[in-house]
């Protein structure tokens, strides 16, 4: 139930559905009807709803809601935007079985509305809104009404969440099927409110044959490969991550990822200090041990110990040569490796380098986690990958060309595979947005690695934990409780809750 369909993908479930024997208009029908029974179910009957359709399916889907409320006992208006006549298809049939009058658009009186069924534009929506249609959607935004969108809010891009010209600020959203990666990322998800899906007769089979490529990011599907110690387990056999320190004055960040290492479960983690930070380190780490590493060479001489299987490079690492040394002599070694912060900004506007780094790794995995500033630095000569049409396709399209796992943090944090799976998270809080948090989860991430897990599935899992760690401290939270905030979502994990 995870997966996210993109308007194209809709459209092949719609039409395989149809081509298995259920007509078009009864998927209309059914979409209507659940349109209708989200109002029925929050408003009292002899309520007062304006329906505004649109000239494709989507106002098919109005005119059905609009029929079976009036059934219901609503006090339902109709208006359309464009003509009765021009209408198609399933729509047009929809709209024949309405017996009520049918308003124009720009008769309709969004401020007099009490509930607004936003059936404008849906999967269909081609280009910006302009003239009349964005008249209409301001006005529904400025009217105080309780808005219902039909698939997807009017205006909001289905497959990229972005804003085409202006968009509906909905309450509520009914979508059909399945979930579309415009519910999920900014600022498609800020307009669509409470998002329910509706069955609609699509099976999971026409879905699991689209071999869909995106999901959001759920327990469901990494759960079964999260590490979880075997009775007979000891120390050794659940990794050792070692997180690289900056200098003297910049060694609280590697700390913060090797507490968030270690409370995800690695059996060992190590922080490797500059020798001139190693009092510092000492000083402030107690279950977390302290190597003096001095450099690349000082790593390489480390990295002899076969044991250490995960690294984080980047957290006030420095920017620059140095830090480069340390993460091409952590790669040509072959351990798992988290890449964040300066590591990134080291490799500002050289793909190309990082892509190096991933190919030398062999089949132990790197992950990259970079947020929209680092992004662009790393990527700012990648046409291809920064113009790309969304989030979702700007992560994937970087991890394509890296060949790393990509997690591009932020409210909506897409995690991308260089396969070309990809996950976008919704689990989380604002107040993950606080100095350090970004080094728990690297750090988390690299714990999952030096578990064994793999590279996406630990990203996407590192990803989730932390949000939920952030959502279940909320107000007041800095970085430092994360890690401690693990143990309590661990436990609901493992037990199943959140499944
Ligand atoms: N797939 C399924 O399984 C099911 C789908 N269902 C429903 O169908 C919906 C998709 O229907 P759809 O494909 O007809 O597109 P829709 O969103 O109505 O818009 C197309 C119309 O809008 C117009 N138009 C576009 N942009 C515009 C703009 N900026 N400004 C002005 N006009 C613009 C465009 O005009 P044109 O580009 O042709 O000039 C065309 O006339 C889907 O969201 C769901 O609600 C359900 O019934 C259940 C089964
Ligand atoms: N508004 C928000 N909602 C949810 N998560 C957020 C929000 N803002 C930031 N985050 C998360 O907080 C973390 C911040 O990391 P980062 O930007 O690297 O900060 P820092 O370098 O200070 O640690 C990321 O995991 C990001 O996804
Ligand atoms: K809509």
């Amino acid at each position: 139930m995870h997966e996210l369909l993109t308007s194209g993908e809709m459209r092949a479930a719609d039409a395989r559905t149809i081509a298995a024997g259920t007509p078009g208009r009864v998927l209309m029908e059914r979409a209507g009807r659940a349109v209708a029974d989200a109002v029925s179910a929050r408003h009292p009957v002899g309520t007062r709803v304006l329906i505004l359709c649109g000239p494709g399916n989507n106002g098919g889907d109005g005119f059905v809601a609009a029929r079976l409320l009036v059934t219901r006992g609503y006090r339902v208006e109709v208006a359309l935007l464009g003509e009765r006549e021009a209408l198609k298809g399933d729509a047009a049939l929809a709209a024949a079985d309405w017996k009520g009058p049918v308003a124009a658009a720009a008769a309709a009186r969004p401020d007099e509305a009490r509930i607004i069924v936003d059936a404008l534009f849906g999967a269909g929506l081609a280009r910006e809104l302009d003239g009349a249609a964005r008249t209409l959607v301001e006005a529904v935004n400025g009217s105080g009404a309780h808005v219902v969108a039909v698939d997807i809010p009017s205006g909001i891009d289905g497959d990229s969440g972005a804003i085409r010209g202006t968009g509906v600020r909905a309450h509520e959203t009914v979508t059909f099927a399945r979930r579309k990666p415009g519910h999920l990322l900014l600022p498609g998800r800020l307009h669509c409110g409470h998002v329910r899906v509706a069955d609609i007769g699509i099976s999971d089979d026409v879905i699991a044959g689209l071999a869909i490529g995106t999901r959001a990011n759920h327990p469901a599907w990494w759960r079964p490969q999260f590490p979880v110690p075997a009775l007979d387990a000891h120390k050794y056999r659940r990794g050792h991550a070692v997180v690289i320190s900056g200098g003297i004055a910049g060694t609280g960040a590697a700390r913060l990822a090797a507490r968030g290492a270690l409370r995800a479960g690695a059996g060992l983690v190590t922080v490797a200090s500059p020798p001139a930070a190693l009092a510092v380190n000492a000083a402030q780490l107690t279950a977390v041990m302290v190597r003096p590493v001095d450099g690349a060479d000082g790593l390489a001489a480390f990295l002899e110990d076969s044991r250490i299987n995960a690294l984080v490079i980047g957290p006030a690492a420095g920017v620059g040569p140095a830090t480069r040394r340390m993460v091409e002599t952590a790669a040509g070694r072959q351990r798992a490796l988290v890449l964040d912060a300066d590591a990134l900004s080291s490799f500002a506007g050289d793909a190309e380098g990082l892509r190096g780094i991933a190919g030398a790794m062999g089949r132990s995995g790197v992950i990259l986690t970079p947020h929209e500033g680092e992004f662009a630095r790393i990527f700012k000569d990648q046409s291809d990958v920064v113009n790309a049409p969304s989030k979702l396709e700007r992560a994937r399209a970087a991890a394509a060309a890296t060949g790393a796992v990509i997690v591009l943090k932020g409210p909506d944090t897409v995690i991308a595979a260089p396969d070309g799976r990809a996950a976008i998270n919704e689990n989380g809080t604002p107040w993950l947005a606080t100095a350090g948090a970004g080094d728990v989860l690297a750090g988390i991430a690299a714990g999952l690695l030096a578990q064994a897990m793999p590279p996406f599935l630990a990203a996407c899992a590192a990803v989730w934990l932390h949000a939920a760690a952030g959502e279940r401290v909320g107000p007041g939270l800095i970085a430092e409780d994360l890690p401690e905030a693990l143990p309590a979502v661990l436990r609901d994990l493992l037990a199943g809750i959140d499944e």
